[in-house]
Order: structure tokens, then sequence, then C-alpha cells
């Protein structure tokens, strides 16, 4: 992409958005003072601007590349933000996410719950002008966190300030991904589990899953809550009746055979498995998340939808299974700036997980691949 670089970015103001007042919430001040204790024991070199000096133009060329190539493809928003979470939930933002498998390295992306990321292509350009720029400079886990960022601003959704400086791993989890990547099928219970294992509380876990406000979910994923809840034979009984009928329409096409059975996501899958998932997916349409068409609204469409029973995944239902997540859901169902400030400083924290910084890690030339000196 051809990246403009005479126009010049104001360097974030974060008072038009907002947010000066918002970090003085008890939330936000809760957050900080985590990130505070975060930094200081072992993670000094993560700042504000880390690169004011060596790419000064770093985070204005992320800005201008997605910006531009939103215009063609505006799914990159919600490929990039689900690429963030599945990035910093394992082992941390390191970019560990997007290693090619190669020699010693068994990659993440081949891990089951991994298996319909997208957005690799697009970090790839951004590294590439980026290089041009400033060679070897900008790393690709902090490529990852500011192209999210961008791209839930391009959504319709809320700007937060970033620190920088994360560096990259050299290895891939792969076995991490597979087992520890929530699964679309979990119940509440397992998903709050599995969201304070990372320091995340149920109002944070209710926030994050806001996220799937924008997006396309694939009907494999849902298919059994449609037909066979349970392993029984009639549908899941959360599945508002009318709503039930516009999701078996939109996936009359699919196969019963590729949809997921009763824990699809949480073993490991045979590569014959895997291809036949890969087929299952280029074949199955999917249902946007904003399906209504009511606008691409990022937020409160979401949690409105899950009040009337109209969420996709279970694991999105089930987070009006329980009064402790219900209340959040209601606020922000009726409160979109709640929403959206929380929505940003929960990023921010996502953002912040077990990064790595100086002296571990790379900065990688090439996003798929390690440097090996
Ligand atoms: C319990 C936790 C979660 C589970 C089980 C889960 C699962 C899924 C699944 C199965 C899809 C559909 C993928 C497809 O059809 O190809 C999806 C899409 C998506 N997820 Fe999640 N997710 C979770 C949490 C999150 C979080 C925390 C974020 C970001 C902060 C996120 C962002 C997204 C986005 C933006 C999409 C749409 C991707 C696209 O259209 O390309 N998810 N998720």
């Amino acid at each position: 992409a051809e990246i403009d670089r005479s126009s010049s970015f104001q360097k974030a103001d974060y008072s038009s958005y907002g947010l000066p007042s918002v970090l003085k919430s008890p939330l936000a001040q809760r957050n900080l003072q985590e990130y505070d204790g975060h930094y200081n024991a072992s993670h000094d070199w993560l700042r504000y601007d880390y690169y004011n000096e060596s790419c000064p133009l770093a985070e204005q060329i992320i800005r201008s590349t997605l910006r531009e190539l939103y215009e063609s493809r505006p799914n990159i928003a919600p490929a990039l933000l689900r690429l963030v979470f599945h990035d910093c939930f394992v082992r941390g933002c390191d970019a560990s996410v997007l290693l090619d498998p190669a020699d010693g390295i068994e990659s993440e992306k081949e891990s089951p719950p991994n298996e319909s990321l997208k957005g690799f292509d697009v970090i790839d350009v951004i590294k590439s002008e980026l290089e041009e720029a400033c060679p070897g400079v900008v790393s690709c886990a902090d490529i990852v966190v500011l192209a999210a960022r961008e791209s839930v601003l391009l959504a319709g959704g809320p700007f937060y300030p970033l620190f920088t400086g994360r560096k990259d791993s050299m290895v891939s989890f792969q076995n991490e991904a597979t087992f520890e990547l929530p699964s679309p099928q979990d119940d509440l219970s397992s998903l709050t589990e599995s969201f304070a294992s990372r320091g995340f509380d149920e109002r944070e876990t209710v926030t994050l899953l806001g996220a799937h406000s924008i997006g396309t979910i694939h009907c494999k994923f849902f298919f059994n809550r449609l037909y066979n809840f349970s392993g029984g034979d009639g549908p899941d009984p959360s599945i508002d009746s009318g709503f039930l009928e516009v999701l078996r329409s939109k996936c009359s096409s699919i196969h019963p055979s590729s949809a997921l059975s009763a824990s699809p996501l949480s073993s490991p899958s045979p590569a014959s498995t895997e291809k036949r998932l890969s087929t299952a997916l280029r074949e199955d349409p999917g249902v946007r998340m904003d399906y209504e068409g009511q606008g691409a609204g990022f937020g409160t469409l979401y949690y409105r939808s899950l009040l009337q029973g109209k969420g996709l995944l279970f694991v999105d239902q089930q987070l009006t299974a329980a009064e402790e997540t219900k209340t959040w859901v209601r606020a922000y169902a009726s409160d979109l700036s709640l929403f959206r400030r929380d929505f940003g400083l929960t990023m921010i924290k996502l953002s912040s997980l077990q990064v790595l910084t100086v002296p571990m890690g790379q900065v990688r030339l090439d996003c798929r691949r390690v440097n090996w000196k």
C-alpha cells in the first residue's frame, strides 16, 4: 500500500477522546495500579511513545496503511481485533501467533482455535512499510496491538492510549493455544475461570466479549445450538424462537458433519480433521454479528441482542446466565459511553499482558520468522 508520508497526524491527544476523566474511574485506577506494578516489576521499558526518536512516524504509518486497506476490505478490522486477543491471551502480547511453522517451531497458527484467524497478510503489509521507514525498529508485537487499536477505531469503537516497546517472541506456543484459548461452547464458569487466569474479572470479561459486536461468525461454531444442542435432538432453549429460524435459514447450506461437536476446540485435531474444517469454513457463509442490519454499531447492539436471546455463540449467550455478568450486559446495553470507556480500558489491559521487553525477545525483521543470527 502507498503511504502518504506527507500527511502529518497530530500526536494522540487523549483529551479529545475524553480519556483523562475516564482514567479517574475506580476501574481505571485499579487497572493502572496493576499496570504500574507490572511495569515496575520487570518491564521498565514499555512506555508511551517508545518510538518517538527511533521511528517517529511508526504509529502514523500503521494508521494510514490500515485506513487505506480498510476502504476496500472492511473485514480487516474484526480480523485484527480477534488477532490481538489470540496473541495476547497465549503467553502474552509477543507476536508468537504470527510465526509460521518452521524447523523447531510448531506454530500457534496451526492450532485448532486459530484455524480461522485472519489478518496475517495485513500485518505483513504494515511491517514492510515500517521496515522501509525504519529498518529493524518496530516490533511485530507492537504492530499487533496498535493495528487492533486502529481497527477498533475504524469499526466505530473507542480510541485508547497504548504504551509501546514490546519485543517479539522467538517461540510459538501451539499447545497453549490449543488448550488455553476459550471455546465457543464454554459455559459461564469455564469462561470466567479462563479470563480470571489472565487477570480479568467478570465485568472485564463481559466488556471484552463486546468485541463480538463486529465481524462474522461461521455457522459451524453455533450449528449444534440450532439442531442438536448438548447431544440431544432439539435446539438450545435459550435461543429466541424467531432468531432460531433466521439462523437456520442463514446456515441452511452447511453440511451438518462440518459443524462442531460437543467439545470441538479443546482437543488437538489431527491434520485430516484440520483439512476437513478448512474446507467446511470455505463453504460456510457465516452470520455477521450485526446481522439485523442495524448499522455496524460497536457496543450496545451486541448486549441488547444477548438480552433478547439472540447471542450467536453459546459462550456469548452464557453472559446472561448469572446475575454477576448479566448486570454488566444490562449496563452496557443501555449505556454506550460506559461500554466505550470500559472497552478502551480493558483493551489496554489485554494489550499489556505478559509483554517481553529488553533484554528479552527481539524485533523480528519478518513477522512470520524468527531472526536467527
Ligand atoms: C470466550 C472467549 C471467546 C471465544 C470463545 C471466541 C470465539 C470466537 C469465534 C468462534 C469466532 C468466529 C470465528 C469464525 O467464524 O471464523 C470469533 C470471532 C471474533 N472474535 Fe471472538 N471469541 C472470544 C473472545 C473474543 C475477544 C476477547 C475478542 C477481542 C477482544 C474477540 C474478537 C473477535 C472478533 C472481532 C471476531 C470476528 C472475526 C472476523 O470477523 O474476522 N473474541 N470469536
